[in-house]
């Protein structure tokens, strides 16, 4: 397969900025993740029923590994996610334990990063410049504007974006960078500052194999570098598969598997669903599990092939339930559990709270986000100069109308309609800009 390398990557540069990241890594340890006997349910599902997103789930994720969280749609994957990171909607109540290097404890800012299925981004900004203010914005007051430059220019190449460095992100009215490239500047923006525990939720979506292939890639080796990576991902390919350490499978909020990615043919072959040769691996999991194949029966048939050389011809119900059944008292399972034991008592005793220290001073907020705005707007022709035209011919306008009105009695009058005509007018013209500052909300954060 031919994979998009987007520009060479400086090596040594890479290799200079990854040092310099590690010593602050040192500082901050490392995340061991582990869930054990986790829930969510919703309790008013309406008619006074509940509904169950998660049942009973268990596993853990450790440093250096990147680990995929599989399932059909619906099966529970940002859910588990949301529960690991702490984001569960209030809707929702969560039952189990979620243990952070042995302890219960809130995931603090600077530590944890979450990559959103949406590229949250300003479309008038340049990749560049994106990266600076949201550096400016994050990095500790104390880093220094070499360290800041140099932080940028190693996530620029770690990601490879330096070809579209310069380039405006763009928006509807403006074409920019690429749906590949904006999912690697929102990871870029996650990783500035280096967090050791870092959550994507389908990072591939809507990418092609080679594009989703170099996302995951640096996924890895960021993985690698002692930092734990959880990513949900629905159907990768074979290649992309290929890179994932550990795989959490689920179907119905139920764990279908959970253990090393690369055991998974040989535990569906056990359980009897082998994988077809020349099969994607994925696409054979989520074909075994997906009961969406059973509301349509012509698919379903389709889906049937699957079992090709088992014959068994079950229901996808039936599968899931064998699949189920088996994985709870496999060896995976066992090792699991065990792991998820010698995890529990790890105490890593690193302070989260430190890093709350790692935001910038608010005068420097203030002023990069005052800065931002500015460059927004300006850029902006919608919102900025089409606004401004229009203020200058209406001054003109009102201004002939109310041109010579003298000073007589009638004239306070004049006056008086000539003011509530342009406060008015001022008025409904600031309803326009909401959705510009409701697109700034949005990113306030970034
Ligand atoms: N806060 C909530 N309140 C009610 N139902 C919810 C809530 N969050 C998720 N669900 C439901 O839980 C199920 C699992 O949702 P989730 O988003 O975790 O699935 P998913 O596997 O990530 O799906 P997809 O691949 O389509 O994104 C869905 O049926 C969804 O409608």
């Amino acid at each position: 397969m031919e994979i998009e390398q987007e520009g060479t990557v400086d090596e040594k540069g890479v290799a200079e900025y990854g040092e310099m990241m590690r010593g602050s890594d040192d500082k901050r340890g490392m995340h061991y993740v582990v869930w054990e006997d986790l829930s969510v349910v919703v309790p008013n599902f309406g008619n006074g029923h509940t509904k169950r997103l998660l049942n009973g789930l268990n596993g853990y994720a450790e440093p250096n590994r990147i680990m995929a969280i599989m399932g059909p749609s619906g099966s529970g994957k940002s859910t588990l996610l949301d529960a690991l990171a702490g984001r569960l909607s209030r809707n929702v109540v969560m039952s189990g334990n979620v243990l952070i290097n042995g302890k219960k404890r809130r995931l603090d800012y600077g530590g944890v990063a979450y990559v959103t299925q949406e590229d949250i981004l300003l479309g008038t900004l340049t990749v560049r410049e994106t990266i600076s203010y949201s550096a400016n914005l994050r990095l500790p007051a104390s880093t220094s504007k070499e360290e800041v430059n140099d932080m940028i220019e190693g996530v620029i190449m770690e990601m490879g974006l330096q070809e579209c460095a310069d380039r405006l992100i763009g928006n509807w009215h403006l074409r920019g960078i690429s749906g590949g490239e904006k999912k690697r500047l929102s990871i870029a923006l996650e990783i500035l500052t280096r967090p050791s525990l870092l959550f994507l939720d389908e990072p591939t979506s809507g990418l092609d194999s080679a594009s989703a292939y170099f996302v995951v890639q640096t996924l890895r080796n960021i993985a690698h570098d002692g930092k734990t990576v959880i990513s949900s991902i629905h159907q990768p390919s074979s290649e992309v598969f290929s890179l994932f350490d550990h795989l959490f499978l689920l179907s119905g909020g139920q764990t279908i598997y959970f253990g090393a990615a690369q055991k998974a043919v040989e535990f569906f072959a056990k359980a009897g669903f082998p994988c077809p040769s020349r099969r994607n691996p994925s696409d054979h999991f989520l074909r075994c599990i997906n009961s969406d194949f059973d509301a349509v029966p012509t698919t379903m048939k389709a889906s049937r092939r699957i079992h090709e050389g088992t014959s068994t011809g079950l229901s996808t119900a039936a599968i899931k339930a064998i699949l189920i059944e088996k994985y709870r008292w496999s060896e995976h399972s066992t090792t699991a559990r065990a792991r998820i034991k010698e995890i529990s008592n790890i105490n890593e005793g690193r302070d989260f709270e430190s890093r709350r220290k790692c935001e910038a001073k608010w005068w420097k907020q203030l002023l990069t986000l005052t800065h931002r705005s500015f460059v927004n707007m300006s850029r902006d022709v919608g919102y900025y100069w089409i606004r401004i035209t229009i203020y200058v011919a209406l001054s003109l306008c009102v201004g002939t109308i109310f041109y010579g009105v003298g000073s007589s009695y009638r004239a306070i009058f004049a006056r008086g309609a000539c003011g509530a005509f342009i406060s008015g007018f001022m008025t409904f013209m600031s309803i326009g800009g909401f959705q510009s500052f409701i697109e700034e909300m949005k990113v306030s954060n970034v």
